[in-house]
């Protein structure tokens, strides 16, 4: 009876041991919640381009974790190619999307028709005087300013444009296919990329984009375009972008020279006001109409410069900084699909996550999937992280980036075009 711990002395000395050993681990355990609540882990996800690593550049431009020499020269460099890789994409788009260069939007624009205007009485399916003819008439267009008449009659260009035979060439502008052209895939310049947005719900046909179009026809095939746009273009496709840039190295004069040519062109303006329609990194014109300043021998980046530089990114980086007696460790990941499946190793112990939308991406397309909207594909991650087992109790702050790009885009471009559920206010979403 009163031998019921009659474990012999081994036994006892080992369930003594493990006694001691499991106080330790709820010692250790107790250390790390302790140190836990001092330290705060964050992943920054969301899709490619929304925003993340220019959101841990400001935090740590908040917190005083300051960029150092060499990450310096790294955003001068990353500045350069995207230079060069936005003129890349607006030369290659100038051409998928058949706009001639010195081509002048009308102005006032003309009104957007309806598809269905199209479907005139078989009568009028073909070019007038004053419609179609007098556009195939019309010399052909060269880098010099193309001034139209007013609007040639853009019902007229809408059927020259949507006739069969073009059709079947070319594809129509409410049909149009994607084209993909060469790709960098340098990690500042991917965008290079070109492509036509075939998410565009071309149920509104831009009858500027048809005039463009017909001038772009015009162009005599075996002379081509000709002059210094033409010239610039050719001195553009020929950089070699993987520029390796010391301290004091700046872009070659003929390049800037033909960077700076091209930008000021009426039809490059407007093929930028199309952006959509193809891949074009959102720092163009803030790097581009600033030519002078950056490319200057003894040019350094200012935190703006930096916060627009763009460098995709492609490995999971890590920054620690301190806010109030908090460490956060903040996780920066590549948003792209290619990059995503490097982000569960990553999903333990996480204390928020701030996932990012770029606002301004309802118009456009994925740059590795031109098939998907950006916007939707944005929701559709954001989905899967929200029921992601292992963030059952992760808090999940959604975070609306891009506001001042999306402020901009409402003025022109509607939302219900890319989400015709959507019936608010076309001005104000
Ligand atoms: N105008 C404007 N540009 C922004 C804003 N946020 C980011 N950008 C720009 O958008 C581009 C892409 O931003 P990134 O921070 O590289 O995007 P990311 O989400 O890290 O992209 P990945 O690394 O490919 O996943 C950069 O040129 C940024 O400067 C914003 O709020 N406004
Ligand atoms: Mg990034």
């Amino acid at each position: 009876m009163g031998n019921v711990c009659s474990g012999s002395k081994e036994e006892v000395v080992a369930s003594a041991a493990v006694i001691a050993n499991s106080k330790e681990i709820d010692k250790q355990l107790k250390k790390e919640e302790e140190a836990n609540l001092d330290t705060a882990k964050l992943l920054l996800l969301g899709t490619g381009e929304t925003g993340k690593s220019t959101i841990l550049k400001q935090m740590r431009l908040i917190n005083g974790v300051a960029f150092t020499e060499d990450e310096y020269i790294g955003f001068r460099s990353a500045i350069f190619m995207n230079v060069v890789t936005c003129a890349k994409s607006l030369i290659h788009a100038m051409d998928t999307l058949k706009i001639p260069y010195g081509f002048q939007p009308p102005s006032p624009p003309p009104a957007q028709l309806q598809q269905r205007q199209l479907l005139l009485p078989s009568g009028s399916q073909h070019g007038t005087a004053n419609g179609t003819e007098s556009a195939t008439n019309s010399s052909p267009p060269s880098h010099a300013s193309i001034q139209l008449p007013a609007v040639v009659s853009a019902v007229t260009a809408l059927q020259h444009a949507v006739s069969p035979s073009e059709n079947s060439e070319n594809g129509t502008m409410e049909n149009v296919k994607t084209r993909t052209a060469a790709t960098d895939d340098s990690n500042t310049g991917e965008n290079e990329k070109s492509e036509i947005s075939n998410s565009t719900d071309m149920k509104k046909i831009d009858p500027t984009a048809i005039i463009a179009r017909q001038a772009y026809a015009n162009i005599d095939p075996e002379k081509g375009q000709q002059g210094p746009m033409v010239d610039a273009a050719t001195v553009i496709r020929a950089v070699n972008i993987r520029f390796g840039f010391v301290k004091g190295e700046t872009l070659p004069p003929n390049i800037i020279d033909a960077v700076r040519v091209i930008w000021k062109d009426s039809g490059i303006q407007y093929c930028y006001t199309r952006a959509n329609e193809y891949q074009l990194i959102d720092c163009c014109s803030y790097f581009l109409n600033d030519l002078d300043r950056i490319c200057s021998a003894e040019y350094m980046p200012t935190e703006q410069d930096i916060l627009n530089a763009r460098m995709m990114t492609t490995s999971i980086t890590e920054t620690k900084f301190e806010v109030q007696g908090v460490t956060f460790r903040v996780f920066d990941v590549g948003g792209q699909r290619s990059q995503r499946k490097k982000w569960a190793p990553y999903f333990d112990d996480v204390r928020a996550i701030i996932f990012l939308v770029a606002m301004n991406s309802y118009d456009q397309v994925c740059f590795e999937d031109s098939s998907a909207n950006r916007m939707v594909e944005s929701l559709n991650v954001f989905k899967s992280m929200c029921n992601h087992p292992m963030f059952k109790s992760t808090a999940v702050i959604l975070f609306m980036n891009k506001i001042d790009l999306f402020r901009t885009k409402l003025e022109t471009a509607m939302i219900a075009n890319h989400f015709p559920e959507f019936q608010g206010d076309k001005k104000d979403a």
